[in-house]
């Protein structure tokens, strides 16, 4: 193989010392050309005098009149247009590089051909020659090599220039040419074209008419589309680095966590913020499944089907282990339509008022019942129905599990809202006195009763809604009162005999079997009917368990509010920690657990390592568990029990707190272990 190469001054052709990558000679029998279609006189009648004949190709005579235009000599000999290596720049040389062992390779297709391959830059200088003696030494003479300009305005009509020109392959052969010294030549280009379309190259095999020109338009051809495959990948690959590089940049410089997952679900990237806020270590989750923190099958589904709607391609995303965390899930798509990847965008959350449930309830009361699991739902459609009418309704539940919340927001969604709501403990009023805190009582009632007596609960919840709590409670003696005053509408003050008119609506509520209390004498049958003309019962949070993440959202943004501690992230065992635990102590229990949680948190990261003891502890009994671990559970609450009321001094309202139950909860509790 040798090579045309230029040496300052002039041409000169040498043995090539590159090896070309692989070698594919061709040989096959010669074919005879037609050795051209022009006539001498065709075309000189019209390059010297404009006179159009029959037979030229329109692609030749539209080149030609352009030649004409731009005043190409058509004697010239030579081309005077070539520059050095210098001159031609940058791009050129990355061209000429990344195109040279294609151009040899193409050239152990042809050897022994009497042919030479080149390749010219978009402007039409040559960025290499490699070729047979004869063809080389045939280009040597017209100055046709390396650093030429073989542009149809320099050197008029030809195939590379004229591919150029045109966008399309073409073979120019004999006095197609503009210049008569290229009149003894056939050559072959095919244009080699960029991502917009334009031309950025052509290849082109050439030689003098009695070469072997067999199929060399097709090997121009087959080897511009190779080229034009390779400067693809090659922007390609820079494009994917510079998209790369941008998306590391803005995934280092916004505060938003941010991850790219494919449509395989896997994570391609993701940044720090995103690590931070997912308490991860940042880096490790390259390759991971982005199931392990965000609920994505569903949505990648649902994306897929409506990805061509673009107000559809951003959906919310649940985040597994920390659903306070708003993620957005953004798709990405080809212009086809095909899902590409996603995007999440996972924004900090922020603790604040507004937006809370607290701010909402001023709405709707019942939004501060929180919880979505069916039970809530039926309880809360029930009480708003309820709450249009004056029914007595009687509240059935565990401690902790919501029945105060549930009556508060019945009182504010009656018509009696303005009027007061009045809540009471009947299990925490000595028995003596529940009669006058009910009723009221006159002036000199009983030894230390007030000067002027003084209105009971019933009279100070007038126009409004008194809700008895802890009803089994109420002593069987006063029962018979308590329904004379649901039947009548009045009261009657201890030690006075004017009745009183109060327009009291009643909520009870009890943690007790009320019917087996009715059973067992304990409780009035007609007080019990009178009381659950409407009975709502509210199910324990251990039966609700999909209710827990909202309600620990709630009280993390109540409490990192009222504490003033932020929480940046939540780690997934604090979570695991919750949903294992059975609460006993419901939704009041949560409630301190999170409150404790959020006050001890040694940094900005809750970790189960900052729940109360109990809640953490693996081996604590479970829930619905056998009577041996049940018994232990009575022996390790009264152990609880007798501990915090020692611990506090006998203050119930502090050590129930520590306990994580209501006051009358604890109250009750010290009198059947006998420590009231
Ligand atoms: N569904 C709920 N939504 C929001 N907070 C709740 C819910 N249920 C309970 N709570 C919270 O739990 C705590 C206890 O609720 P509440 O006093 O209404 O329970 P209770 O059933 O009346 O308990 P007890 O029978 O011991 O008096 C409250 O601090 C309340 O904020």
């Amino acid at each position: 193989m040798y090579e045309l190469i230029w040496q300052g001054s002039r041409f000169q052709i040498i043995p090539s010392k590159r090896v070309p990558k692989r070698s594919g000679a061709t040989k096959s029998s010669p074919l005879i050309l037609s050795a051209h279609t022009l006539d001498l006189k065709t075309w000189k009648d019209y390059v010297l005098q404009g006179l159009c004949a029959d037979g030229i190709r329109d692609v030749i005579l539209r080149s030609w009149s352009r030649c004409r235009e731009n005043g190409v000599d058509p004697s010239q000999g030579k081309c005077r247009d070539i520059r050095s290596d210098a001159e031609l720049g940058e791009a050129f040389r990355f061209l000429r590089d990344i195109t040279l062992d294609m151009q040899m390779e193409i050239y152990e297709l042809i050897r022994d051909r009497g042919l030479l391959v080149t390749i010219s830059e978009e402007r039409g200088y040559l960025l290499g020659m490699f070729g047979d003696v004869k063809a080389l030494t045939a280009a040597d003479r017209l100055n046709f090599g390396p650093g030429a300009n073989w542009s149809e305005a320099s050197v008029g009509t030809n195939a590379i220039g004229t591919a150029l020109q045109c966008c399309h392959p073409l073979q120019v052969k004999g006095r197609e040419h503009f210049c008569e010294s290229h009149h003894g030549w056939i050559c072959s280009a095919a244009p080699i074209f960029g991502w917009d379309g334009k031309p950025v190259a052509v290849l082109d095999i050439s030689g003098p008419m009695d070469s072997d020109h067999r199929q060399a338009l097709e090997l121009a051809l087959h080897g511009a589309r190779h080229i034009e495959s390779r400067l693809y990948r090659i922007e390609a690959a820079q494009q994917m680095f510079r998209a790369f590089n941008l998306v590391q940049k803005l995934f280092g410089a916004t505060s938003a966590g941010l991850v790219l997952v494919d449509p395989e679900g896997r994570i391609l990237e993701g940044n720090n913020a995103a690590a931070d806020l997912l308490g991860i270590p940042p880096g490790q989750w390259r390759g991971a499944k982005a199931e392990l923190w965000f609920d994505l099958p569903r949505s990648f589904k649902a994306f897929a089907k409506n990805i061509a709607e673009p107000e559809k391609r951003v959906r919310a995303v649940r985040c597994h282990t920390n659903p306070a965390l708003p993620v957005f899930a953004h798709a990405m798509s080809s212009p086809n339509g095909t899902v590409m990847g996603f995007l999440l965008i996972l924004q900090e959350p922020h603790f604040s008022p507004k937006g809370s449930s607290s701010s909402r309830s001023t709405k709707d009361p019942f939004q501060k019942v929180l919880g979505r699991s069916r039970a809530i739902c039926r309880a809360v459609d029930v009480a708003r129905r309820v709450a249009r009418t004056d029914t007595t309704v009687l509240l059935v539940g565990e401690s902790g599990t919501g029945k105060e919340v549930l009556a508060r927001a019945i009182h504010e969604a009656s018509r009696r809202k303005a009027g007061p709501f009045v809540a009471v403990n009947c299990g925490a009023i000595p028995s003596g006195l529940i009669q006058s805190v009910l009723f009221g009582y006159e002036e000199g009632a009983f030894t230390g009763a007030r000067r002027g007596g003084s209105r009971g609960l019933f009279e100070s919840a007038d126009s409004g809604t008194l809700f008895l709590d802890e009803i089994a409670e109420m002593p069987l003696d006063m029962q018979v009162n308590l329904l004379r005053v649901l039947e009548d509408g009045q009261v009657t003050r201890v030690g006075g005999n004017k009745p009183i008119k109060v327009d009291v609506r009643i909520i009870a509520a009890t943690h007790r079997d009320l019917a087996q209390r009715v059973a067992d004498g304990l409780f009035r049958e007609d007080l019990f009917y009178r009381l659950q003309v409407v009975r709502i019962a509210l199910p324990p949070l251990r039966e609700r368990k999909e209710d827990l993440e909202l309600l620990v959202q709630h009280f993390l943004t109540l409490y990192s509010k009222t504490l003033a501690r932020r929480v940046r992230a939540v780690l997934p065992d604090f979570y695991d920690a919750l949903h294992r635990y059975h609460w006993p102590g419901n939704v009041r229990e949560l409630r301190h657990a999170i409150e404790a949680a959020v006050a001890l948190m040694p940094n900005d990261v809750l970790s189960a390592d900052c729940l109360p003891e109990a809640i953490v502890q693996k081996d604590g009994p479970a829930p619905g568990s056998c009577d041996h671990l049940d018994f232990n559970l009575r022996r390790r609450e009264a152990e609880s029990i007798r501990q915090a009321y020692a611990h506090f001094q006998g203050n119930i309202s502090q050590a129930a707190r520590a306990l994580g139950i209501g006051r009358n909860t604890l109250y009750a509790k010290l009198k059947k272990l006998n420590l009231l």
